[in-house]
Order: C-alpha cells, then sequence, then structure tokens
C-alpha cells in the first residue's frame, strides 16, 4: 500500500479527511485520472495496479480544508484486494468506465452492486466515462450514461485522464457534495426521509474519517 501527498495542502489545518475509492474495469483508467487529480501527471504506458494505492489532494471547500484521501485497486479481479476492507469508510465513490469499450460501460451495474454490497449506503457516487479525447472512438453515447445515472442517482461526467478535461470538475463536483451530505446531517430528522435515492439531510456515518479533526500544529520534518 502506498500514500502521498498531494499538491496544494502541505501546510495547515486540515477539517476533514474523506476517503473515496476508484472502481471500474481494468484500463479504463482509475490510475490517470487518480495521478491526474494528485500530481497533475499523466503516463501512456501506465501499468495495472496491483493490490492498493492511495493517493491524497487537499482542497478548500467553503474555506474548509478538505483532504481527498483517494484510493485506486485493480481492476483485473487476480490483483484484487479484499473487498470489504477497501470500501471501509468510504463516503465517496468514482465508478469509471472506458467511453471507447462499451463492454466496460455494460459493466457498470456490477460495479455498482458490489459498491451497494459493501459501502454506507449513504456514499456519494459519480459515474466518469473517461478518455473523451478519444471522440473518433466513442462506443458510449452520452445520453445512454446520462439516462443510467439518473436512473440510478449518480452524478456522471465525462473526463480524460490525458488532456485534464473535467478530472478536477469530476473531483469537485465529488468532494463537495460529500460535504454538503455531511454538513446537513444535523438536519436529518428534517431530511426527505420517504426519498431513498436522496441524500439530503440524512447522516452518512464515516468511521475514522470525515469527522471533524483537530487542528495540527505541526507536522514532522522539515528539511533545513
Ligand atoms: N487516450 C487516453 N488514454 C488514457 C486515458 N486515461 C488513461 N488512459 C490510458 O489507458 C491505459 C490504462 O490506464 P490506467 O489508468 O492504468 O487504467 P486502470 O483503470 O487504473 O487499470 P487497472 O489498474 O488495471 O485497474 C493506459 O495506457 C493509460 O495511459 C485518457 O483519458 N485518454
Amino acid at each position: 500500500m502506498a500514500g502521498g501527498g498531494g499538491y496544494g495542502g502541505a501546510s495547515g489545518k486540515v477539517d476533514y479527511v474523506f476517503k473515496v475509492v476508484l472502481i471500474g474495469d481494468s484500463a479504463v483508467g482509475k490510475s490517470q485520472l487518480l495521478a491526474r487529480f494528485a500530481r497533475d501527471e499523466f503516463s501512456m504506458d501506465s501499468k495495472a495496479t496491483i493490490g492498493v494505492e492511495f493517493q491524497t489532494r487537499t482542497l478548500s471547500i467553503e474555506q474548509k480544508s478538505i483532504k481527498a484521501q483517494i484510493w485506486d485497486t485493480a481492476g483485473q479481479e487476480r490483483y484484487r484486494a479484499v473487498t470489504s476492507a477497501y470500501y471501509r469508510g468510504a463516503v465517496g465513490a468514482m465508478l469509471v468506465y472506458d467511453m471507447t469499450k462499451r463492454e466496460t460501460f455494460e459493466h457498470i451495474p456490477r460495479w455498482l452492486e458490489e459498491l451497494r454490497a459493501h459501502a454506507d449506503k449513504n456514499i456519494v457516487i459519480i459515474l466518469i466515462g473517461n478518455k473523451s479525447d478519444l471522440e473518433d472512438q466513442r462506443a458510449v453515447p452520452t445520453e445512454d450514461a446520462k439516462e443510467f445515472a439518473e436512473k440510478e442517482g449518480l452524478f456522471f461526467l465525462e473526463t480524460s485522464a490525458l488532456n485534464a478535461t473535467n478530472v478536477e470538475n469530476s473531483f469537485n463536483t465529488l468532494m463537495t457534495q460529500i460535504y454538503n451530505t455531511v454538513n446537513k446531517k444535523n438536519l436529518a430528522s428534517e431530511g426527505d426521509s420517504n426519498n431513498p435515492g436522496s441524500l439530503a439531510g440524512k447522516k452518512i456515518l464515516i468511521p475514522g474519517s470525515g469527522q471533524e479533526i483537530p487542528a495540527k500544529t505541526s507536522t514532522c520534518c522539515t528539511s533545513s
């Protein structure tokens, strides 16, 4: 397991830590979306992920410092880590397919099923159609994905890790929605409890993350 610091958040206090998981078939671009978001990097000869890795980046949402802890695992079954451990504590998920490969979109319901079986029921989910730079090889019409996302109550965006289109936007959308959900938890009793698809006003359980954590005065190891 590898961890890392993201850019833009090296100092100062962190108000919240949100764990987000990336899931989807092998080679859809999960690792490269993470590399683009956490380090603003991209690699064409990206290796298949083995096991689990995570990276972090700190964002500012409504004057709060939010650390996104993004977990990436293998799409290939034989390299996958223990599923329930991967999902434990996750408050957000990116469900990724490759818009040039129809079967990766057709497998999305299976990934959603796994997610719903293992993750907190109030987890915020965004569906991502990656590789939008390859428009001439498109195999999944935007409308099909949009319709699916609406039916399942997911956010949806098409991205390109290669040219960075919508990568910031998709992580920001997810983190902002998680923040809003956590922020509104005190309104749970007034919330829309008749609508099971709605996260608004519902309490979200965040074991080990997402809670307000005390400000740190300093962290280790400044070199001079
Ligand atoms: N053209 C294009 N290629 C991409 C994009 N994102 C990723 N790729 C390429 O797609 C291949 C697979 O990307 P990865 O990020 O390793 O895929 P993954 O989903 O993490 O794969 P696993 O680790 O096996 O689950 C690599 O060759 C990437 O360079 C993109 O937005 N556009």
